[in-house]
Parts: structure tokens; sequence; C-alpha cells
């Protein structure tokens, strides 16, 4: 793993985006297109904005993959992960070749048989994820199944997972918050040739501590990155507070 540590989360979305730029072309220029999963929520807020504004990348080789969503959540309601994606990434590069996004409104075990299908045809280049407050990876709360195949799953979301949602203000209230959700499993997650990870903000620190410093477990979902051959990690001073001053050694930017 590479770890990157930047004073702020504008920074750190400059350096992330322009990763992804970077790894986006190289798949176009080797093969002629590029697979790509794109995670939400804050945390991704500044590494999508730099991506949009990158200028030499030929959207029309790129096809979108979506990181999850909640099921049951009209893709009108302020935290409908398709709403974010179409608002701040899909109606900005409208050029794409394909965009394969969640529906969450339907029978979910169709809908995650309908992905699998075309997401098997389609092997990951470049993936940007996130980790939530818990350890989580996508939307596998701990503990997360590190064993299933299927590239897309039905998860149900533990208590921490749904009040991170709700005090990033994306729900009034918790019982607004799903219990269910469609999340690329943590093993389709790790085929991803690369993976870029951005994680700002001080509420993750114990998150990030226990992701990469402790042994992987499902416990820590996102620990598994660590076994990952091509992930750059993104850290800003808050998120990367509480590692060891040994584990910070080995970072860039520090
Ligand atoms: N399910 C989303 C993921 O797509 C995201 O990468 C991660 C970090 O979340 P946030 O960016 O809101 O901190 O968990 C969220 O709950």
């Amino acid at each position: 793993m590479k770890l990157h540590i930047f004073s702020d989360p504008k920074n750190l979305g400059q350096a992330s985006g322009s990763l992804a730029a970077e790894h986006i072309k190289q798949a176009i220029q080797s093969k002629g297109q590029a697979n790509i999963i794109l995670a939400t929520g804050t945390s991704q807020f500044e590494t999508l904005n730099q991506l949009i504004q990158e200028k030499d990348i030929d959207w029309s080789k790129v096809v979108l993959f979506h990181l999850d969503e909640y099921i049951g959540l009209t893709i009108t309601h302020p935290a409908s992960f398709r709403k974010y994606l179409t608002e701040r990434f899909i109606q900005l590069v409208p050029t794409l070749q394909a965009v394969n996004l969640i529906n969450g409104e339907q029978d979910a075990q169709a809908e995650c048989h309908r992905l699998n299908e075309i997401i098997r045809q389609h092997p990951i280049d470049v993936a940007l994820v996130g980790i939530g407050e818990n350890g989580h990876l996508a939307f596998n709360d701990p503990p997360a199944n590190f064993e299933t195949k299927n590239p897309y799953i039905v998860v149900q979301l533990d208590e921490a997972c749904r009040k991170q949602q709700m005090g990033e203000g994306w729900f009034p209230s918790l019982e607004d918050v799903p219990q269910q959700a469609i999340s690329m499993s943590i093993q389709h997650i790790m085929a991803s040739k690369k993976i870029i990870c951005s994680v700002p903000d001080f509420r993750k620190a114990e998150a990030v501590k226990n992701c990469l410093e402790n042994e992987v477990s499902p416990w820590f979902p996102a620990s598994i990155l660590q076994k990952h051959a091509d992930c750059s990690m993104f850290l800003d001073q808050h998120s990367a507070e509480l590692l060891s001053p040994s584990f910070r050694k080995q970072a860039f930017n520090a």
C-alpha cells in the first residue's frame, strides 16, 4: 500500500483525482477502454471534483460502475447515491461509454443478478473507494463477508454506519436511514487492478488506524486493502492523526 498524507481534503482530492485520471488514461492507452468504480459520500467530493476537471481523458472509452446503494431509496431522495453520481459526475462528463448505476428501488436480488452479468464482462481497472467510520469498505459493515465471489450482494447496515449517514446530514433521523443496501463485495473490489482510497476527516481517524495498522480482519473490513497489490491510500492530517509515528514514516507528502 502506498500511503499519502495531505494537509487538507482539497489537496488530498487533487492528488487522488489526478492519480485516478492517470490510471484511466493508462488503461485506455493499453487496451482501448477503461472500467471504473466510483464511490460516493462526503469523502469523495474533492476527488470527483478533480477527476471531472481532468482535460485529456476520452470519456467515451470509459464504462462506469457504482460501488453501493441503499435499498428502497428513490433517486430523488437527497441521500440517493444514484442522485449523487448523476449530479456530481455523470451530468458533468456526459460522453461516458456506459453507466451502470445500482437501482435499489426494485427487487434487490434481481438487481444484483442483472449487474453481476454486466460487471463480469468488465474487469475493473480503477476503483475509487472510501472508508466508513466503522471501517466499512463500500457498504460491507463489520464483520464483512470476505469470501463471496458474487460482485454485488445484499447487505445489512449496522447502527454505526446508519448513524454516520445521519450525522453527515443525508437523513433527518436514524429511522429514515435504510437498513439494507446493495454493495459491491469485498472480493470484487479487491479484484480491481488499481484502488484509490480517499479518506479525509478526523471522524475516520480510529477506523483508519484500525484498518491500516491492525491485522487483516472482517471486523475491520477496509483492512483487506493491506493485501492489495496496487492500492494508494490518501489521508489528510486529521484522518491520519492516530497512526503511530513508525507507520507514518512510510507516507509520501507527510
Ligand atoms: N457507502 C458509502 C461509500 O460509497 C463510501 O465510500 C464510504 C465512505 O463514506 P463517506 O464518504 O460518506 O464518509 O461509505 C459510504 O457509506
